[in-house]
């Protein structure tokens, strides 16, 4: 009030009528808009703010639909905004409909209005969970991750091709977010269907720009386009909302057991649990909590690609800064192949490089429109800016001011070096000080992910650099044009070839060596070739088998996840245990005693020994196995409480496999036993074989019930068929068994062809990966007791490529003595 007071009555300055808007071109009234509107797009308007501001100077104004669009390219107005008036400068406009919708109503923290809930919510980020204190917690993961990236590096690198590297970079940086968003249990294959639909929310965004023009006749107009942006935010919220309910049952379980996971790093999600929205007084709900993770990776992924890409572009077109920067990591390192987070601190050319990088291709070229908190803001004493504006600030004008650096268009890590000494100097990148680059923008609403940002590239980039020599294609220069997409990607994306680094301790390294993919042949036993009577010696030198091995070590995630909820169902355990201790199960062992052949080593020995080989293999006791006559190709494990567990085989399938297919078959049933699948197992197996017109049976399962059932028995099948590689040690056995159960019979079996099959479920993804294809695929799959075989094979090709299966490989012993059989 004193404040109004004296500049009422005292004050020279003028009133802010007197004071005008920042210059803007000629237009004529709702015209000019509308003209503005046809000719602005993402690919353009960059060209055209640049010869604006050439001719109007560094603040413009452009009228375009109803509220000016303010644009500074000035460093030094820039500060004055951003930092002298932060908090005047903090807000944002009004989103979007679709905006809105899809940040349930500008409750995120990129478009939320200045106040409480942007406070919160940034806090949280920025204090529990950005905070460079907290970055150790996920180092394993970024070790994780630079693994996956080496290793798909170098397998592309043996096909003699050059590499697209973005495509690599982007799963990279996703797999790492995602890890980060919702915790370190979840896997590749679940990182995979996330990347999935958010890539395609990311690419047809765009496209709903149009139904912003005015929504309510949009709505009518455009209904199918407003049905697909539905339906796409339904599938981001589908596939995140099991992560979100993992983490919650997880925090859940430590809150009954009084004891918190230490090992557990905090993911976001964690943290998002137990917020509030100011006012509401209730937690988030999931959807809310699903749409700040999206926001999570979409803010994080694509920038950090999109740096890393232009950091490495300028390594392979200038090779001297790339060879000065690999002396600097071997003096850190010695001959060691990789950079620990700890060693980062002493390598300044590579702080340097970095930071040249992002001066010179900032990935965001505009920051998120910003607004004024007053009604009516006056700009160093000469531009009004009015609180309907949207303000938007040239980034990379700012870095490529001459008046700041000399040379500005040049590649020059140089420039961040402290010349005398050596060391780098303390650069400033967030402009408090001063502008003179603001790649993660300024003030208030600073990315609070940039020293997120700024460890992962420093982090990949050395280690990249450390692990492989990057070459231009040959007579390729490597081309800097940019093109304008959602960030400032390099028109022509980089296309590079390697060479690993040579070292006196491995001189003989190569990208055929260790931790690639497991070739069969190598360990294992030996392929059976079609149509031949299969001799299984006793002492097998070149199995290998898995002393230690645990359930836990194969079992695949999303039997984990489904394995929780059907524990989480109250009183689901007692009644299997009370159905299938009873009269059920005694009808089943009865059946199956007397109507099959129950294998020993003087019955069927060849199949004995095939069981209890495998059985070995994977580390356990060999349950009975029975032989049974059907013409339906099946095999399936009964555990019956109290008894010995038993495995059944149809001889139709016996018909169909080779030896080593069946032995895969026998090891994808003890997976089951090995994992504990046995009571809710042989409840889903009464299920599928219809015993549950058993009176008095049937009425007891409800259908939800049996869908819980269902999904969980489709996770815990993709569990199995991973023991039944771990005993083929070969994947083409597992994907031909799958392939045989899809479309297999005796008379065609040596026609079938494994990579085709293989290539077959590629397709399947991609035809189903649209809408509509999604939800063909979510009814084809829902009432199965085991997941579609395509997806199977998909699955199992994964992770037999996987750093997870490589590692357990090496822990398998080759087996040299006789096995007891
Ligand atoms: C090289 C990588 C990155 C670049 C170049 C970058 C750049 C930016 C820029 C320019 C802004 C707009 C600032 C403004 O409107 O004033 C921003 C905002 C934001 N960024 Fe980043 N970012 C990067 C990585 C990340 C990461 C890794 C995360 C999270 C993990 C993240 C999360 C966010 C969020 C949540 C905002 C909104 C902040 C707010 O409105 O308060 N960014 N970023």
């Amino acid at each position: 009030i004193l404040k109004f007071i004296f500049n009422r009555c005292f004050s020279n300055t003028k009133p802010t009528t007197l004071y005008k808007l920042p210059p803007s071109p000629q237009s004529i009234p709702l015209i000019s808009n509308l003209l503005w509107l046809g000719r602005i797009s993402p690919s353009n308007i960059h060209s055209i703010l640049n010869s604006l501001h050439a001719k109007l100077g560094p603040i413009i104004t452009i009228y375009l639909g109803s509220r000016p669009l303010i644009f500074i390219a000035d460093r030094l107005l820039a500060h004055k905004a951003l930092i002298q008036n932060g908090a005047v400068f903090a807000n944002r406009p009004p989103a979007s409909a679709t905006q809105k919708l899809v940040t349930s109503n500008q409750r995120n923290v990129s478009l939320a209005f200045y106040g409480p809930t942007w406070r919160l919510l940034r806090r949280n980020l920025t204090e529990n969970f950005l905070h460079p204190s907290r970055a150790k917690s996920f180092s394993h993961s970024r070790r994780w991750v630079l693994q996956v990236l080496k290793n798909r590096l170098a397998s592309r690198e043996k096909s003699g091709q050059p590499i697209c590297v973005r495509e690599h970079f982007q799963y990279a940086m996703f797999c790492l977010l995602v890890v980060i968003c919702f915790g370190d249990n979840v896997d590749e294959n679940e990182i995979k269907q996330i990347e999935e639909v958010h890539r395609r929310a990311f690419l047809s965004f765009n496209k709903f720009n149009i139904l912003n023009l005015c929504p309510r006749v949009t709505k009518f107009v455009l209904r199918g386009r407003w049905e697909e942006l539905y339906e796409l935010r339904k599938c981001q919220q589908d596939v995140s909302i099991p992560l979100i309910r993992r983490r919650k049952y997880l925090q859940e379980e430590d809150r009954k057991n009084m004891e918190p996971h230490h090992d557990r790093a905090v993911s976001y999600v964690d943290t998002l649990l137990s917020l509030e929205f100011p006012g509401d007084r209730r937690k988030m709900n999931e959807e809310e909590i699903a749409d700040l993770c999206s926001e999570f990776l979409h803010a994080g992924t694509d920038t950090t690609t999109t740096a890393l890409e232009w950091i490495i572009a300028n390594l392979v077109k200038y090779p001297k800064v790339q060879e000065k920067l690999f002396m600097e990591i071997k003096e850190v390192v010695g001959n060691g192949d990789q950079v620990s987070e700890s060693d980062l601190k002493r390598m300044p050319y590579l702080k340097a490089v970095i930071l040249e990088g992002l001066r010179r291709h900032p990935p965001a070229r505009l920051l998120i429109p910003h607004a004024v908190m007053e009604e009516d803001v006056v700009l160093n004493n000469e531009y009004l800016i009015p609180k309907n504006a949207a303000i938007n600030f040239l980034v990379a004008e700012m870095g490529w001011d001459p008046k700041a650096w000399e040379d500005p268009l040049t590649f020059k890590p140089e420039r961040f070096l402290d010349h005398e000494n050596g060391i780098g100097q303390e650069f400033d990148i967030t402009g408090s000080r001063e502008i003179k680059m603001m790649p993660f923008g300024a003030g208030r609403r600073i990315c609070p992910g940039y020293q997120l940002a700024m460890l992962h590239l420093e982090y990949y980039v050395a280690n990249l650099i450390c692990k492989f020599e990057w070459k231009a294609v040959d007579g390729d220069d490597v081309d800097l044009s940019e093109k304008a997409e959602r960030t400032m990607v390099m028109m022509n994306p980089l296309q590079v070839h390697l060479s690993p680094r040579r070292r006196p301790a491995d001189a003989a390294l190569t990208f055929s060596s260790s931790d690639l993919s497991f070739r069969s042949g190598s360990v294992g036993f030996g392929l059976a070739k079609k149509n031949q009577r299969l001799r299984v010696s006793v002492c097998r030198a070149s199995s290998f088998v898995f002393r230690n091995l645990d359930a836990d070590d194969f079992r695949h995630p999303l039997d984990k996840q489904n394995t929780l909820i059907l524990r989480a169902i109250p009183g689901l355990n007692e009644l299997g245990k009370a159905l299938l201790g009873s009269v059920t199960e005694q009808i089943m062992l009865l059946e199956n005693i007397g109507t099959s052949v129950l294998v020993s080593k003087n019955q069927l020995s060849e199949l004995h020994q095939l069981m209890t080989e495998a059985a070995q293999i994977l580390n356990m006791e060999a349950p009975d196995l029975y032989v049974r006559q059907s013409p339906v190709p099946n095999a399936y494990t009964l555990a019956i409480s109290g008894k010995k567990p038993f495995v059944v085989l149809h001889t139709s399938l016996v018909e169909l496999l080779t030896r080593k297919e069946l032995q895969a078959v026998l090891a994808h049933e003890l997976g089951h036993l090995k994992c504990d699948h046995g009571v809710w197992l042989t409840f889903a197996n009464i299920l599928t074989l219809g015993a549950y017109t058993v009176p008095g049976l049937g009425w007891l399962i409800a259908r939800n019930l049996e869908e819980q059932l269902f999904r969980w028995l489709r996770a815990a099948e993709l569990t199995c068929d991973r023991a039944a590689l771990l005993v083929a040690q070969d994947p083409k056995v597992v994907i031909s068994v799958l392939m045989k159960l899809a479309g297999g019979s005796p008379s065609i079996a040596d026609q079938l062809n494994v990579d085709a099959f293989l290539e077959q479920a590629r397709s399947y993804d991609r035809a189903s990966s649209s809408s509509v294809g999604l939800y063909i695929r979510n009814a084809q799959t829902r009432e199965l007791s085991h997941p579609l075989p395509v997806l199977r094979a998909r699955e199992i090709d994964e992770w037999s490529r996987s750093l997870g299966y490589q590692q357990l490989l090496k822990r398998a012993i080759q087996l040299t003595t006789p096995l007891d059989v």
